[in-house]
């Protein structure tokens, strides 16, 4: 990719609203038929941040014509209780999607509570199987921003095919996920993360970067190999993302800003699969 003097802003609010409309549409289908496809998310404790991220998933599934169910539990809520409670939503038909908000409170084993999720409503990817499945190239649904993240580079046809993608974090619903979606893409990947000596010499190869670390603007503009792609996942408070977004776009070829790049097409990712999860159940009974 060379570099143009101004880089191609990877629009996600357009990208979103664009397969939001198809989404709804479907589900508009499955609701003539007398099934409303429905998401239950289920945040434990009350960050506020989470909650905000919560109500925006729950005002996006009501616009495109589905249901949402928020569960909220206390942040004292045991490994038991909760796994408990995704026993009865995976027994419940009228719920198609099950949303575990991450970060748990840590009494709480994320990882026997994401195993819990039935694999048919398991939207998010979260599961071992889920997660399985997207390493082997055949997820239903892969994680929700992993799957933003491929659809706005395929929206944008940016060429991934033996092309060096250098992912930064490794988190089981971000980076580790991500970086099996892009091998499967025929990238050559690169995991970074907070063992990684030499950071900047690796993000400096790569064609294609993505932010996945959790820290604001934390990746710079002098890392960037001019004209690469600039990915970036992070969610800091104040809507600011992990990238120096004003550094890294004077030498990116495209990047996504935040607010307005990854983010809407997660939501967006997450009505697709619950929709689709819904046609799944649906086509079972
Ligand atoms: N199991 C699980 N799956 C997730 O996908 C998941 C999660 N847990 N925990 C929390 C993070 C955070 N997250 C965001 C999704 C959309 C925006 C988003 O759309 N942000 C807007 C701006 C937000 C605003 O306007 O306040 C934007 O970037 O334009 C942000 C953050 C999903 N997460």
């Amino acid at each position: 990719m060379n570099k143009n003097e101004t880089p191609t802003i990877l629009d996600g609010t357009a990208l979103a609203a664009e397969l939001r409309q198809r989404v709804q549409e479907r589900a508009e289908a499955l609701a003539s038929t007398g099934t409303v496809p429905t998401l239950a998310t289920i945040l434990v404790g009350d960050d506020p941040a989470s909650a905000t991220y919560v109500r925006m998933k729950a005002n996006a599934c009501r616009k495109a014509a589905m249901a949402s169910r928020i569960v909220r539990l206390d942040a004292q809520t045991t490994t038991e209780e909760l796994l408990a409670c995704i026993a009865q939503l995976n027994r419940d038909p009228q719920v198609h999607g099950i949303l575990l908000q991450h970060p748990v409170p840590p009494q709480i084993d994320e990882r026997r509570a994401f195993d819990a999720i039935a694999p048919l409503k398991d939207v998010d990817g979260v599961t071992t199987l889920g997660f399985g499945q997207t390493a082997f190239g055949f997820a239903r649904y892969p994680s929700c921003t992993p799957a933003a993240i491929m659809a706005l580079l395929e929206h944008y046809r940016i060429d991934l095919r033996g092309r060096h993608a250098v992912v930064i974090g490794r988190s089981p619903i971000l980076g580790k996920p991500a970086a099996m979606l892009l091998l499967e893409r025929n990238a050559t990947v690169t995991v970074c993360h907070s063992h990684t000596s030499e950071l900047e010499r690796h993000v400096g190869m790569a064609d294609i970067v993505v932010a996945a670390v959790g820290r604001p603007r934390f990746v710079q503009g002098s890392w960037i190999k001019p004209g690469a792609a600039v990915l970036d996942a992070g969610y800091n408070p104040g809507n600011v993302g992990d990238v120096d977004y004003a550094a890294c776009a004077a030498r990116a070829g495209a990047i996504t800003p935040v607010p307005g790049g990854v983010g809407p097409v997660t939501i967006a990712k997450l009505l697709e699969h619950t929709v689709a999860a819904a046609e799944a159940q649906v086509a079972e009974t």
